[in-house]
């Protein structure tokens, strides 16, 4: 087990056994204007969804280390304050790795917005965001960023990628333990 996972922290055995790999997801906020900074992922994993932006976490970084990286690899964008949010697990069916996936706000950054080989930046109204062309989780737990509360969420998903099967979504006070 990867000794940053936070996993033995859920209180769910079968959660518990199961391996997991690491990742991030930042959301660049924009208070003055009520705008959030999304991509559209142009290849692999999530290809035509908008997303934050984030990916795997390297075995020689922190996990806040790799947010910032993957931050300015997919935005351009340099993050000077973040925020840890949100933990998000995934469960595809057929998988045997869950996706624990480690959500930030970045409310403050340096630099400007480009596009990458891998992200297609876009703001977006935080109460209009384009669910549609979303992960089918995220309408789900975007209001707890909206209310300012912390989130778990946990979301087993069929191997199609878009059907949730079960979930178990709930605030925390603090996300302490990542
Ligand atoms: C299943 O639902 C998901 N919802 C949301 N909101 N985000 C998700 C979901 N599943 C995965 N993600 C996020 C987690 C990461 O930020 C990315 C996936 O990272 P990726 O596979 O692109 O990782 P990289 O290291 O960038 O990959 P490369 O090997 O292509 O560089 O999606």
């Amino acid at each position: 087990m990867d000794s940053r996972s936070v996993a033995h922290h859920i209180e769910d055995s079968d959660h518990q056994a199961m391996a997991h790999r690491l990742y991030t997801l930042v959301f660049p906020l924009d208070s003055d204007n009520n705008r959030v900074l999304l991509g559209l992922k142009k290849r692999g994993f999530g290809c035509n969804k908008f997303n934050g932006f984030g990916g795997k976490v390297e075995a020689t970084e922190t996990i806040a280390e790799g947010a910032v990286r993957e931050l300015v690899e997919e935005s351009g964008l340099v993050a000077t304050s973040m925020q840890n949010c949100g933990l998000l697990l995934f469960y595809f069916e057929n998988d045997p790795v869950a996706m624990e996936v480690h959500v930030y706000l970045a409310h403050t950054y340096e630099g400007t917005v480009i596009e990458s080989d891998e992200m297609r930046p876009q703001w977006f109204d935080i109460h209009d965001m384009p669910f549609s062309q979303m992960w089918a989780d995220d309408s789900r737990w975007w209001p707890f960023v909206l209310r300012g509360e912390k989130f778990v969420g946990q979301f087993w998903l069929k191997a199609d990628q878009a059907t949730i099967t079960r979930e178990h979504l709930y605030a925390v006070e603090s996300l302490g333990f990542v």
